[in-house]
């Protein structure tokens, strides 16, 4: 079990284009276990002197992208950030889009979205005799953008929608697409972290006529000047995330305690190692 030397607020997770974050001064790289496994890369610490703060950060799909979407492991990436202290998940993805407005460069904070995931990916802690529900109705803890309250359409992958499928989800009011917003954003709530994905548009998938469907290096050519953008975006978001986690805001007093009333089951009929498990991720519940 793995400890930080330094106190973590922030936690960071990087996506497709974003394997680091150049801003920031490391001060040590950490290889976890968690009850879940191994998280998808080493964790950094990185201190942010004005603020007094420290982020970690992890590569989703792991230092080189060896990891497709559905290989993520999303519950050792939840756990290990919420064992570290974080009580923050800032987690950028380069998302499709499903509106004309919505043009690739743009940055979207989603306030909702739709799960076409295929059950192949493991999506919450409770289980093995231990059942909490925790809300989910409002799965992001957002602030402001340029575009806000927007519906993410998280699908399986790892091959793009067909065209059929992008008209399917235009016409169900999604407005942008990608492969790995769930179940991150699930686990974030049963961790009880406060939890915002940042969408960067780096194509408009497969649906207007007569243009080229999405492919990886329209994606990545986009990425490039994206990555820049939203490292950019980190450090102006640091000083507010700082001051939201002082004043008990930007979402946490919604998540933080959910587990006391989510959770049905006992804890004098929880089996041992369940307990253990999720003693990992709450140590004051379990
Ligand atoms: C290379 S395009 C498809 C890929 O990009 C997104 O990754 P991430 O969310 O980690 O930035 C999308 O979800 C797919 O995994
Ligand atoms: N069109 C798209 N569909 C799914 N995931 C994506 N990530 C970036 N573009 C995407």
């Amino acid at each position: 079990m793995t400890r930080s030397t330094y106190p973590v607020d922030i936690a960071i997770i990087g996506g497709t284009g974003l394997y680091s974050l150049p801003g920031l001064e490391v001060m040590e790289t950490l290889e976890v276990e968690t009850p879940w496994g191994a998280p998808s890369s080493p964790i950094t610490i990185s201190r942010v002197k004005t603020e007094g703060v420290y982020v970690a950060f992890i590569a989703r799909h792991g230092l080189h992208h060896t990891l497709n979407p559905t290989e993520v492991p999303y519950r050792a990436n939840i756990a290990a950030l919420k064992h570290l202290g974080a009580r923050v998940v800032l987690s950028f993805s380069a998302v499709g889009s499903l509106r004309e407005e919505l043009a690739p460069g743009h940055f979207i904070l989603p306030s909702q979205c739709i799960d076409r995931t295929k059950g192949l990916r493991p999506h919450t802690f409770f289980e093995g005799g231990a059942i909490a529900h925790v809300g989910f109705a409002d799965p992001y803890n957002a602030g402001k953008c340029v575009h806000k309250d927007k519906t993410l359409v998280c699908m399986e992958g790892p091959a793009f929608s067909t065209r059929a499928e992008s008209h399917m989800y235009r016409a169900w009011g999604g407005d942008v697409i990608n492969m790995s917003g769930l179940p991150e954003a699930k686990l974030a709530r049963e961790a009880q972290l406060a939890y915002q994905t940042v969408c960067m548009s780096t194509d408009y998938d497969c649906w207007r006529q007569g243009e080229e469907a999405v492919n990886v290096t329209s994606v990545m050519e986009v990425m490039k000047e994206n990555g820049q953008n939203a490292s950019a975006l980190v450090l102006v978001l640091i000083p507010a995330l700082a001051q939201a986690i002082k004043a008990g805001d930007g979402g946490l007093k919604e998540v933080e305690g959910i587990i006391s009333t989510s959770c049905l089951t006992p804890l004098k009929d929880i089996p041992e190692g369940t307990r253990a498990s999720l003693h990992y991720l709450h140590p004051e519940h379990f």
